[in-house]
Protein backbone atom coordinates (compact mmCIF):
# COMPACT_ATOMS: atom_id res chain seq x y z
CA UNK A 1 0.00 0.00 0.00
CA UNK A 2 1.17 3.45 -0.78
CA UNK A 3 -1.00 4.68 1.79
CA UNK A 4 -2.52 3.31 4.30
CA UNK A 5 -4.33 4.81 7.61
CA UNK A 6 -6.22 2.75 10.58
CA UNK A 7 -8.42 4.33 13.56
CA UNK A 8 -7.21 7.95 13.04
CA UNK A 9 -7.92 10.69 15.32
CA UNK A 10 -7.34 13.83 16.08
CA UNK A 11 -8.17 16.81 18.70
CA UNK A 12 -7.68 20.63 18.81
CA UNK A 13 -8.14 21.77 22.17
CA UNK A 14 -10.85 23.29 20.53
CA UNK A 15 -12.32 19.96 20.29
CA UNK A 16 -12.49 17.06 17.96
CA UNK A 17 -11.02 17.75 14.26
CA UNK A 18 -10.94 13.79 13.07
CA UNK A 19 -11.92 10.42 14.32
CA UNK A 20 -11.98 6.95 13.36
CA UNK A 21 -10.70 7.25 9.88
CA UNK A 22 -9.71 4.32 7.96
CA UNK A 23 -8.00 4.96 4.31
CA UNK A 24 -5.96 2.58 2.20
CA UNK A 25 -4.81 3.74 -1.41
CA UNK A 26 -2.56 1.08 -3.44
CA UNK A 27 0.15 2.19 -6.35
CA UNK A 28 -1.80 4.28 -8.86
CA UNK A 29 -5.22 4.67 -7.11
CA UNK A 30 -7.06 7.87 -7.11
CA UNK A 31 -9.55 9.04 -4.57
CA UNK A 32 -11.33 12.34 -3.50
CA UNK A 33 -11.40 13.37 0.00
CA UNK A 34 -14.55 15.11 0.13
CA UNK A 35 -15.49 17.23 2.54
CA UNK A 36 -17.49 20.82 3.87
CA UNK A 37 -15.33 23.32 5.74
CA UNK A 38 -14.02 22.32 8.70
CA UNK A 39 -14.60 18.54 8.18
CA UNK A 40 -10.64 18.02 8.86
CA UNK A 41 -9.37 17.87 5.69
CA UNK A 42 -6.28 20.14 6.22
CA UNK A 43 -5.79 18.65 9.43
CA UNK A 44 -5.41 14.95 7.83
CA UNK A 45 -3.56 16.17 4.93
CA UNK A 46 -1.18 17.77 7.33
CA UNK A 47 -1.07 14.25 9.44
CA UNK A 48 -0.19 12.54 6.34
CA UNK A 49 2.51 14.52 5.01
CA UNK A 50 4.04 14.72 8.99
CA UNK A 51 3.34 18.03 9.87
CA UNK A 52 1.20 17.13 12.90
CA UNK A 53 1.48 13.74 14.71
CA UNK A 54 -1.33 11.56 15.13
CA UNK A 55 -2.66 11.42 19.28
CA UNK A 56 -4.70 7.98 17.91
CA UNK A 57 -3.98 5.39 15.02
CA UNK A 58 -1.23 4.55 12.24
CA UNK A 59 -0.27 6.42 9.05
CA UNK A 60 2.24 4.10 6.56
CA UNK A 61 3.36 5.62 3.56
CA UNK A 62 5.25 3.33 1.30
CA UNK A 63 5.04 0.77 4.41
CA UNK A 64 7.16 3.34 6.29
CA UNK A 65 5.28 4.29 9.86
CA UNK A 66 5.05 8.07 9.31
CA UNK A 67 2.57 8.10 12.38
CA UNK A 68 6.10 7.54 14.72
CA UNK A 69 8.36 9.85 13.32
CA UNK A 70 9.53 12.84 14.72
CA UNK A 71 10.86 16.19 13.25
CA UNK A 72 13.34 15.50 10.35
CA UNK A 73 12.43 11.82 10.46
CA UNK A 74 8.76 12.80 9.61
CA UNK A 75 10.62 15.26 6.92
CA UNK A 76 12.81 12.52 5.07
CA UNK A 77 9.45 10.47 4.65
CA UNK A 78 8.00 12.97 3.13
CA UNK A 79 10.42 13.85 1.01
CA UNK A 80 10.88 10.61 -0.41
CA UNK A 81 7.47 9.42 -1.03
CA UNK A 82 5.18 12.59 -1.07
CA UNK A 83 4.07 15.26 -3.60
CA UNK A 84 1.94 18.40 -2.30
CA UNK A 85 -0.14 20.90 -3.88
CA UNK A 86 -0.48 23.17 -1.92
CA UNK A 87 -3.92 25.33 -1.94
CA UNK A 88 -1.64 28.89 -2.03
CA UNK A 89 0.49 27.19 -4.31
CA UNK A 90 3.42 27.98 -2.35
CA UNK A 91 6.32 28.47 -4.92
CA UNK A 92 9.69 30.06 -3.89
CA UNK A 93 9.33 33.55 -5.61
CA UNK A 94 12.72 34.39 -6.11
CA UNK A 95 13.07 31.17 -8.51
CA UNK A 96 12.17 30.49 -11.75
CA UNK A 97 9.60 27.92 -12.57
CA UNK A 98 12.45 25.31 -13.89
CA UNK A 99 14.28 26.54 -11.25
CA UNK A 100 11.29 26.10 -8.61
CA UNK A 101 11.69 22.63 -10.15
CA UNK A 102 15.18 21.48 -10.25
CA UNK A 103 15.19 22.56 -6.56
CA UNK A 104 12.32 20.32 -5.80
CA UNK A 105 14.35 17.46 -7.24
CA UNK A 106 17.65 18.31 -5.40
CA UNK A 107 15.18 18.45 -2.38
CA UNK A 108 13.33 15.04 -2.88
CA UNK A 109 16.10 13.17 -4.65
CA UNK A 110 19.35 14.36 -4.02
CA UNK A 111 20.19 15.33 -7.72
CA UNK A 112 18.73 17.21 -10.58
CA UNK A 113 17.49 15.92 -13.88
CA UNK A 114 16.73 18.89 -16.34
CA UNK A 115 15.42 15.87 -19.12
CA UNK A 116 12.47 14.72 -16.68
CA UNK A 117 11.88 18.41 -15.30
CA UNK A 118 11.55 19.55 -19.17
CA UNK A 119 9.56 16.44 -20.20
CA UNK A 120 6.69 17.62 -16.79
CA UNK A 121 6.35 21.37 -18.08
CA UNK A 122 5.98 20.25 -21.61
CA UNK A 123 3.02 17.82 -20.62
CA UNK A 124 1.31 20.61 -18.51
CA UNK A 125 1.61 23.17 -21.59
CA UNK A 126 4.16 25.75 -20.00
CA UNK A 127 7.13 25.20 -21.56
CA UNK A 128 7.41 28.58 -22.87
CA UNK A 129 6.86 30.16 -19.29
CA UNK A 130 9.99 28.00 -17.78
CA UNK A 131 12.21 31.35 -17.00
CA UNK A 132 9.23 33.46 -15.52
CA UNK A 133 9.28 34.13 -12.08
CA UNK A 134 6.17 32.77 -10.17
CA UNK A 135 4.48 36.16 -10.26
CA UNK A 136 5.16 36.92 -13.97
CA UNK A 137 2.84 33.84 -14.47
CA UNK A 138 -1.23 33.51 -14.74
CA UNK A 139 -2.89 31.87 -11.94
CA UNK A 140 -3.52 28.80 -14.28
CA UNK A 141 0.15 28.94 -15.45
CA UNK A 142 0.80 28.94 -11.48
CA UNK A 143 -1.48 25.89 -10.52
CA UNK A 144 0.48 23.68 -13.04
CA UNK A 145 3.88 24.90 -12.06
CA UNK A 146 2.78 24.00 -8.85
CA UNK A 147 1.09 20.54 -9.90
CA UNK A 148 5.03 20.34 -12.04
CA UNK A 149 7.16 21.15 -8.65
CA UNK A 150 4.55 18.24 -6.83
CA UNK A 151 5.74 15.54 -9.70
CA UNK A 152 9.09 16.25 -10.19
CA UNK A 153 10.70 14.31 -7.65
CA UNK A 154 8.40 11.43 -8.99
CA UNK A 155 6.53 10.83 -5.81
CA UNK A 156 4.80 7.63 -4.54
CA UNK A 157 2.13 9.78 -3.56
CA UNK A 158 0.51 13.14 -4.53
CA UNK A 159 -1.71 15.05 -2.07
CA UNK A 160 -3.37 18.10 -3.46
CA UNK A 161 -5.71 20.74 -1.25
CA UNK A 162 -8.38 22.46 -2.44
CA UNK A 163 -6.59 22.67 -5.77
CA UNK A 164 -10.06 23.30 -7.94
CA UNK A 165 -12.06 25.38 -5.69
CA UNK A 166 -11.93 28.51 -6.81
CA UNK A 167 -11.76 27.76 -10.28
CA UNK A 168 -14.90 28.12 -12.84
CA UNK A 169 -16.24 24.39 -14.66
CA UNK A 170 -13.87 24.68 -17.68
CA UNK A 171 -10.49 25.66 -15.29
CA UNK A 172 -11.98 22.40 -12.30
CA UNK A 173 -11.86 20.77 -15.18
CA UNK A 174 -8.50 21.13 -16.72
CA UNK A 175 -6.95 21.03 -13.34
CA UNK A 176 -9.04 18.29 -12.37
CA UNK A 177 -7.57 16.37 -15.94
CA UNK A 178 -3.78 17.36 -15.43
CA UNK A 179 -3.79 15.93 -12.10
CA UNK A 180 -5.20 12.95 -13.25
CA UNK A 181 -3.29 12.46 -16.61
CA UNK A 182 0.27 12.53 -14.80
CA UNK A 183 -0.89 11.23 -11.81
CA UNK A 184 -1.15 8.20 -14.55
CA UNK A 185 1.81 8.92 -16.66
CA UNK A 186 4.21 8.63 -13.58
CA UNK A 187 1.79 5.88 -11.73
CA UNK A 188 1.61 8.47 -8.87
CA UNK A 189 -0.91 7.64 -6.18
CA UNK A 190 -3.26 10.37 -6.08
CA UNK A 191 -5.23 12.01 -2.79
CA UNK A 192 -7.35 15.69 -3.56
CA UNK A 193 -8.92 17.05 -0.74
CA UNK A 194 -11.50 19.41 -1.33
CA UNK A 195 -15.01 20.53 -0.70
CA UNK A 196 -15.85 21.27 -4.51
CA UNK A 197 -18.22 18.63 -5.10
CA UNK A 198 -18.06 18.74 -9.19
CA UNK A 199 -14.79 16.77 -9.02
CA UNK A 200 -17.36 13.48 -8.28
CA UNK A 201 -17.75 13.73 -11.80
CA UNK A 202 -14.19 13.65 -12.58
CA UNK A 203 -12.94 10.89 -9.81
CA UNK A 204 -15.47 8.43 -8.70
CA UNK A 205 -13.81 7.07 -5.58
CA UNK A 206 -14.77 9.54 -2.77
CA UNK A 207 -14.20 9.45 0.87
CA UNK A 208 -16.86 11.49 2.37
CA UNK A 209 -15.30 13.06 5.76
CA UNK A 210 -17.88 15.03 7.84
CA UNK A 211 -17.80 17.06 10.89
CA UNK A 212 -16.38 14.49 13.97
CA UNK A 213 -19.38 12.28 13.99
CA UNK A 214 -20.00 10.30 11.53
CA UNK A 215 -19.05 7.52 9.36
CA UNK A 216 -16.57 7.60 6.84
CA UNK A 217 -16.33 4.72 4.23
CA UNK A 218 -12.72 3.18 3.88
CA UNK A 219 -11.92 3.35 0.05
N1 LIG B 1 -4.59 24.70 14.88
C1 LIG B 1 -5.85 24.52 15.27
N2 LIG B 1 -6.23 24.75 16.53
C2 LIG B 1 -7.50 24.54 16.94
N3 LIG B 1 -8.48 24.10 16.13
C3 LIG B 1 -8.18 23.88 14.85
C4 LIG B 1 -6.85 24.06 14.34
N4 LIG B 1 -6.85 23.74 13.02
C5 LIG B 1 -8.11 23.36 12.73
N5 LIG B 1 -8.90 23.45 13.81
C6 LIG B 1 -10.33 23.07 13.88
O1 LIG B 1 -10.43 21.70 13.50
C7 LIG B 1 -11.54 21.48 12.63
C8 LIG B 1 -11.06 20.93 11.29
O2 LIG B 1 -10.30 21.93 10.64
P1 LIG B 1 -9.57 21.70 9.23
O3 LIG B 1 -8.85 22.96 8.88
O4 LIG B 1 -8.80 20.45 9.28
O5 LIG B 1 -10.85 21.50 8.28
P2 LIG B 1 -10.98 21.64 6.69
O6 LIG B 1 -11.94 20.61 6.27
O7 LIG B 1 -9.63 21.63 6.06
O8 LIG B 1 -11.62 23.08 6.54
P3 LIG B 1 -11.49 24.13 5.30
O9 LIG B 1 -12.11 23.45 4.10
O10 LIG B 1 -12.29 25.31 5.80
O11 LIG B 1 -10.02 24.44 5.13
C9 LIG B 1 -12.26 22.83 12.53
O12 LIG B 1 -13.28 22.85 13.48
C10 LIG B 1 -11.18 23.84 12.89
O13 LIG B 1 -11.74 24.99 13.48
Amino acid sequence: MVLEIRGLAHDYFSGTALSQIDLSLGKGQHSLLLGPSGSGKTTLINLICGLLTPQCGTIRICGEDMGAARGSEADDIRRRHVGIVFQTLRLVSALSLFDNLLLAQRLQRGGKDPATARALVAALGIEHRIKARPAELSQGEAQRAAIARALVGEPALLVADEPTSALDGENMRRVADLLLENAERTGTTLLIATHDERLKDVMPNVVELTPPGAQRRVA
